[in-house]
């Protein structure tokens, strides 16, 4: 008879079993090679897939941290967008049923929605949550004082409101977002979320403020954001357009200031630049540490990350104990 300690682990771990309530939601994610031994012990570590250098690296900033922000007494915890969230979500299923029994997740929008429903984990709203105790989102790219650009995935406005809402709240990239001034490794511009009737008079508003006009050579310029396959611009989660404004480096240089500037023009709902707004940013890198800048200026390197999280077993002893 399997140990419960055997159950637990292989429920956090199943990607398909009919047993299991909570799953891993990555696309990238394979169940590991290892065969798992019934046990007493919980296993402390799994063989985990070989990615791609740059997956790899958004896995080992997502895993690091959730390891180091995401504990058993954090019950509401928002879940961001795009492509290196996945892995925090699969973390956050390897902290085990014990841990995630009495959690609610929050997402930023339909693709978090989806990962958390996936991972049968329970969804909430901020509606209902307007507090919360962690979130984690990935970024665009993050400056030297930890100002980002996001909204490459078009969800900046619940991605801020989830981020205000946050006791903590935590950014995880990979090497290419780690910059000293924004706007030097994401050149498309500031994603700015706009209602649909006003676009075309934003447009001349930011035209005024110092936003390039496209040029003929590809360079990216002030555009409404169209979609890849729909006739027509990107429409967000909430019904409106975005558009991407690029800025000179002088500019971006002050992205508070800017922020602020463009958040006034009338029509703007939302401004894909935050501003001293997190605690932390999770830097994955090629040779597999994780670089991770503080809200204090410290900078830190973790050199290596277990692959089964150690909060795992706390939380089946911690249910042993009572
Ligand atoms: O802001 C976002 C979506 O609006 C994403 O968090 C941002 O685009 C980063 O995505 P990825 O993890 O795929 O690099």
């Amino acid at each position: 008879m399997p140990s419960p300690a055997f159950e637990l682990l292989k429920a956090k771990l199943s990607t398909s079993s009919e047993n299991s309530e909570i799953k891993a939601t990555n696309p990238n994610f394979i169940p590991p090679t290892q065969p798992l031994t019934p046990s007493n012990q919980l296993p402390t570590s799994v063989a985990l897939p070989v990615l791609p250098a740059v997956e790899a690296a958004k896995r080992l900033a997502a895993f690091s941290a959730v390891d180091r922000h995401v504990g058993l007494e954090h019950k509401v915890i928002g879940i961001g967008s795009g492509s290196t969230v996945p892995y925090v979500v699969d973390r956050i299923v390897a902290q085990g049923l014990q841990a995630n029994k009495d959690r609610v997740f929050l997402p930023t929008g339909f693709q978090s929605k989806e990962l958390i429903i996936k991972a049968g984990l329970t969804l909430g709203d901020v509606d209902q949550y307007a507090r919360i105790d962690v979130t984690i989102d990935g970024a665009d790219e993050v400056d030297n004082e930890l100002n980002s650009i996001k909204g490459g995935g078009a969800c900046q406005l619940r991605e801020k409101v989830l981020a205000e809402a946050a006791d903590t709240w935590v950014i995880v990239a990979d090497y290419r977002k780690n910059s000293h001034v924004l706007g030097t490794s994401w050149t498309q511009g500031i994603p700015i979320e706009v209602v649909p009737f006003a676009y075309a008079k934003v447009l001349t508003n930011l035209s005024h403020m110092g936003s390039p006009n496209a040029v003929p050579n590809g360079k990216a310029g002030l555009s409404l954001r169209m979609g890849k396959m729909k006739a027509g611009p990107v429409v967000s989660d909430n019904g409106n357009f975005i558009i991407d404004a690029p800025f000179p480096p002088e500019l971006m240089k002050n992205p508070a200031e800017l922020l602020h500037r463009i958040k006034m023009l009338t029509g703007v709902v939302e401004v894909g630049l935050f501003c001293d707004m997190a605690e932390a940013a999770y830097f994955g890198n090629e040779d597999g540490t994780v670089t991770v800048r503080a809200k204090d200026g410290s900078v830190d390197q973790i050199s290596s990350v277990p692959t089964v999280p150690e909060i795992a077993s706390k939380a089946e002893s911690a249910t042993v104990d009572a």
